[in-house]
């Protein structure tokens, strides 16, 4: 489905993403972790086109999609959401969904559709005329994920969409993402909790100062005093 060679992403003297490969199978959830700087957005950032990598190669579905622009992946079928979560304040929930749909969609018809669809499995269709403006985070949250899923993506990347959520809340955000999955949608998720990235993990890959440090099962990886090491003084956030 998703895979990425050796990718590497220098901002002048600093490579902040060095010699990253991984790949990702159909209706696979991979978490992408590591300490604050490690690079996991500058990584995100690279497969979806948000900025161009120095070195390596991104394929999707065995198409080589390396450098296009997050518009072309979005076509490709890359979708994203974003760290800080910006919607359009003065239009609805259903319109800023929209905004997705019409990026991929090649109708009216089916933008509508696609909106709807994405409305119905976040839970927002009740509120979908609701502003954008007047949501709380929790549902800011859930309105990034719609405008991503809405983009019809097969792989979809997740940045950070838990933080600032209590605990029930993360409950019902864990079970969204499992629902994602389980449409057939693979994804690839950044996120801090530790409790979320072993509940929804099929595989973990470890990050730390730009490289990858582990991966493999949740169990294994989180047992490898490599990656306890690259943890300590960072704090688990369990
Ligand atoms: N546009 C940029 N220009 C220069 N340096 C950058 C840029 N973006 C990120 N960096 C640097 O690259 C490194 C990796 O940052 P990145 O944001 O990818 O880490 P992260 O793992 O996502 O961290 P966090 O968990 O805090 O979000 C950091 O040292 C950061 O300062």
């Amino acid at each position: 489905m998703l895979e990425v060679d050796n990718l590497s992403k220098r901002f002048g003297g600093l490579t902040a993403v060095r010699d990253i490969s991984l790949s990702l199978a159909e209706g696979e959830i991979l978490g992408l972790i590591g300490p604050n700087g490690a690079g996991k957005t500058t990584f995100f950032n690279c497969v979806a086109g948000a900025m161009a990598p120095s070195a390596g190669r991104v394929r999707i579905d065995g198409r080589d999609v390396t450098g296009q622009k997050a518009h072309k992946l979005c076509r490709a079928g890359i979708g994203r959401t974003y760290q800080i979560v910006k919607p359009f304040a003065g239009l609805t929930v259903r319109d800023n969904v929209m905004v997705g749909a019409l990026n991929r969609a090649e109708s009216l018809a089916e933008a509508r559709r696609f909106t709807e669809e994405a409305l119905e499995i976040t839970g927002l269709a009740p509120i979908g005329d609701d502003l954008a403006s007047s949501l709380p985070l929790p549902r800011r949250k859930r309105l990034e994920v719609a405008r991503a899923l809405a983009t019809r993506p097969k792989v979809l990347l997740l940045d950070e969409v838990m933080a600032g959520l209590n605990p029930s809340e993360v409950d019902r955000a864990i079970a969204l993402i499992r629902a994602i999955r389980d449409s057939g949608i693979s994804v690839l998720i950044i996120e801090h909790l530790m409790r979320v990235i072993m509940a929804v993990s099929d595989r973990i890959v470890v990050m730390h100062h730009g490289e990858k440090l582990a991966e493999g099962k949740p169990a294994e990886v989180m047992a490898d005093p490599r990656v306890v090491k690259a943890y300590l003084g960072e704090g688990f956030n369990a």
